[in-house]
């Protein structure tokens, strides 16, 4: 049973005493709160008024800037909402839940607020009647900035457990109160009314493969997000260096929940689309379906590998060099025992080519050497050899040899020869130069594709990257490498440095200490030089999400992936490699899968990479979209899988949704009838792919004046986003749109929080007509 509006479960009506109690109350807490932000300001200031002194000096310096600038942050962020809920137990003991945690330092440190993530404040979430882990009262306190504005009670004792929570909410009234706000066109975090079943989610262990499978609404973003920010309190040290990234389906999406971390006062996770993890590319260009399932294909890496080999060349003709007058013969045999002997290696190319090279150029210093001899004998008369005499004695010691090789190994025309035969390259030329040549695709795909998909490939040289196009780079990055030999060496010297300095610092510390007190641990007993060395890097300007950014040899302490069901085997690929630990969290819905080669079952995306090694937790619940909208949609569902069932909506909302057929042209006016009915919140107007570049031109004019509240957009863009109200237009088109098109109207089914309208220029399935009931003519 769902519960309306206007049902709110309130077992007591708390009067305005209740209310000014909890504002003495809450404006202590925020008193409290300015002298924590004057506390953090005043140290931030001292240390910044600081300058000069001993290294030691200036790395505590930095040190402490970086602590009180992000304190700061912190204190910054959690200003709307501080305290939202209170629990008063049995034994009369009484707690607040915030935002973030506040201590009583003159009181022996007592908590005056607990943080949501601290296991304290867990019954706040999990609290029911019939299992009320010792609460007798849960509070949702309201907030408008300062001011409290109400507050609802829940007396959890057995006689309240038998009313009608049969969704097992809790905080109905608050939960109501959130579901029912207008959509701004940013997501909000839900730290104050997580229902049970996701606070089991966001305080899931961290460490192997999480995947949360939920029907639309059901809250799998919120709870991916809260989760992020628990891991990072509850396992800080161990996630703050290497940092925690969530990837997301596209960059309108990755605006929408950009806000809710900071609101949770985190700021140091990195949020991606999988077009943005190459470091060095930038996918700004788009593929046709077909192309983008090609691209994805696991099959991907035959092609790739085949192609890297077909670029390691055996010469069809000698290449001949002059060198100082002497001819030098690069054989076909020459080179295809060098390319032999780099291939054994199983390094990848970029690294084997050193042995390619060292192969050639030691063929080549043999005939200049055998040249040379035969030029310093020749005419000389000859010598009998005595008995026990070495014949093979040469007049070049080694010395000479090593010169002679050298010279060989700088020459530019040797150099240019082997790079024709084994090219030093980039993983970014050397897709441009393989997409721009058919021959090269033939020769590569003709065992994996057919003719037509390696038509899907082709590409002029200068066309912009694809989403599509990162994880093929990535691939292509392994199996290229790069020769850092010389980069290496460079970066062991400054660890060698870095740790020299870091044990004189530790030096002058314990030195420091051992004057100061016998008793205490010593610094060096606590945190070695390499530790400390390695903190110095740490505490550099950047986080680890910035650093991260830019390497793409970076490895993430946690993964979290959103619209996880999207994702290809060639993107899966690039994600295992910058989570090689697993400890990873994966959130969306199989059935609203829409890229083509995106995933249709869990187990087969996964077992590649970690078997059956994964646990699986659900979320059943509908927040966002009404039971009546849910209706229409499960028209669409029965398409996908006669076997599912949508998620049970939380809410009804009495409307029913409305079809009207008419022409593109008279999409605005339907659009400004469903502006007017959802006062100040927002809509959205969903089209198939084909349709969007007209529909846009048609909405010229009314996009230039509402552009805040109104959204046009193709299906494919809306996913994981939601609006008041939502108008689908020809929803037989996105059906036909490609072989997911009963999931791609799916999503565009479910985006809507109270409103859903149809409008249709062709004919209508009439499970979709029967569900839904005319609406308002056009004009
Ligand atoms: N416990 C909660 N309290 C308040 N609001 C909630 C709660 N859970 C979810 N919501 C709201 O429900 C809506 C849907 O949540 P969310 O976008 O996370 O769902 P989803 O499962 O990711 O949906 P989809 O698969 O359709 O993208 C959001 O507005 C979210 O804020």
């Amino acid at each position: 049973m769902s519960v309306s509006p206007t049902q709110q479960h309130s077992d007591r009506e708390p009067g305005t005493d209740e209310v000014t109690r909890e504002q003495r109350y809450v404006s202590g807490l925020y008193a409290k709160l300015d002298e924590e932000r004057e506390l953090a300001q005043t140290r931030l200031d001292a240390v910044l008024g600081q300058s000069g002194g001993t290294p030691q000096a200036r790395t505590e310096r930095d040190v402490a800037t970086s602590t009180h600038s992000d304190r700061l942050a912190q204190l910054g962020s959690v200003e709307q909402g501080l305290c939202f809920g209170r629990l008063d137990f049995h034994d009369d003991e009484t707690t607040y839940v915030g935002r973030l945690g506040l201590f009583d330092e003159d009181h022996d440190y007592e908590p005056l607020l607990l943080d949501w993530r601290a296991p304290a404040a867990r019954p706040f979430y999990l609290a029911t009647a019939a299992s009320p882990e010792g609460v007798r009262r849960r509070r949702h306190i309201r907030t408008l900035s300062r001011k409290v504005v109400g507050v609802d009670d829940e007396i959890l004792d057995l006689s309240a457990a038998d009313q009608g929570h049969d969704l097992g909410l809790a905080g109905e009234a608050a939960l109501l109160a959130a579901l029912e706000r207008k959509r701004t066109g940013e997501m909000s975090d839900i730290v104050a009314t997580i229902q049970a079943e996701q606070d089991q989610i966001i305080r899931d262990e961290l460490g192997g493969v999480l995947v949360v499978q939920g029907g639309p609404g059901t809250g799998k973003t919120a709870v991916a997000l809260h989760r992020a920010a628990y891991l990072l309190y509850t396992y800080r040290q161990q996630l703050a260096s290497r940092g925690v990234l969530v990837v997301g389906p596209n960059s309108t999406f990755l605006r929408y929940i950009g806000q809710v971390l900071p609101s949770l006062g985190e700021t140091g996770v990195l949020l991606a689309t999988t077009g943005r993890l190459f470091p060095g590319a930038t996918a700004r260009g788009t593929d046709s379906r077909e192309t983008a399932e090609v691209k994805g294909r696991v099959t991907m890496v035959d092609v790739l590998t085949a192609a890297v080999r077909d670029s390691q060349r055996v010469p069809g003709e000698v290449i001949e060099i002059v060198v100082e007058s002497e001819t030098l013969r690069i054989t076909g045999e020459i080179a295809e025992r060098a390319r032999e002997k780099a291939r054994a290696t199983l390094r990848p190319h970029n690294v084997a080519r050193r042995v390619f090279a060292d192969s050639v150029v030691d063929a080549l210093t043999e005939q200049a050497t055998e040249h040379l001899e035969v030029d310093l004998f020749e005419g000389v008369p000859e010598i009998a050899f005595e008995e026990g005499e070495s014949t093979d004695a040469t007049v070049l010691d080694t010395r000479d040899v090593d010169e002679i090789r050298a010279e060989l190994a700088n020459s530019p025309e040797v150099r240019e020869a082997i790079e024709s035969l084994w090219p030093t390259v980039t993983p970014q030329r050397f897709l441009r130069e393989f997409y721009a040549s058919a021959e090269r695709i033939a020769s590569a795909a003709g065992e994996w594709l057919t003719e037509a998909e390696r038509g899907l490939l082709a590409r002029a040289a200068k066309s912009p990257w694809t989403t599509a196009d990162m994880p093929l780079l990535d691939e292509l990055a392994e199996l290229l490498g790069e020769d850092d030999a010389d980069q290496k060496a460079k970066q062991a010297k400054r660890e060698r440095e870095e740790r020299a300095y870091a044990e004189g610092v530790l030096h002058i510390m314990e030195q420091d200490d051992e004057l100061a007190d016998e008793e205490i641990l010593r610094v060096g007993d606590i945190l070695d030089a390499e530790l400390f060395a390695e903190r110095q890097e740490r505490r550099s300007a950047l986080t680890a999400a910035q650093r991260a950014a830019r390497d793409r040899n970076w490895t993430f302490g946690h993964v979290i992936v959103d619209e996880a069901q999207e994702l290809s085997p060639m993107d899966w690929r690039l994600l295992m490699r910058r989570c090689p630990s697993r400890s990873m969290t994966l959130v969306g819905d199989v059935a609203q899968t829409g890229a083509p080669a995106g995933a249709s079952s869990w187990d087969e995306m996964l077992s590649p990479y970690v078997e059956d090694r994964w646990r699986l937790r659900e979320l059943t619940v509908n927040y966002r979209t009404p039971s009546e909208v849910m209706a229409l949609a499960a028209v669409a569902l029965r398409e996908v899988d006669p076997a599912l069932s949508v998620p049970t909506s939380v809410r009804d909302t009495g409307n029913r949704p409305w079809r009207a057929e008419a022409a593109e042209a008279d999409l605005p006016t339907f659009a400004e009838s469903e502006l007017a009915s959802v006062d100040g919140g927002t809509v959205a107007v969903l089209v198939p792919q084909g349709r969007l570049g007209a529909v846009r031109d048609a909405f010229a004019a009314l996009l230039d004046t509402a552009a805040e509240r109104l959204s046009v957009l193709a299906v494919e863009e809306a996913k994981g986003l939601e609006y008041d109200a939502v108008v689908v237009f020809a929803p037989e088109e996105i059906t036909k749109g490609s072989a997911r098109g009963w999931n791609d109207l799916y999503v565009a089914l479910t985006r809507a929080t109270k409103r859903l309208g149809i409008v249709h220029d062709g004919p209508l399935a009439p499970a979709l007509s029967a569900a839904s009931e005319p609406g308002p003519a056009p004009g």
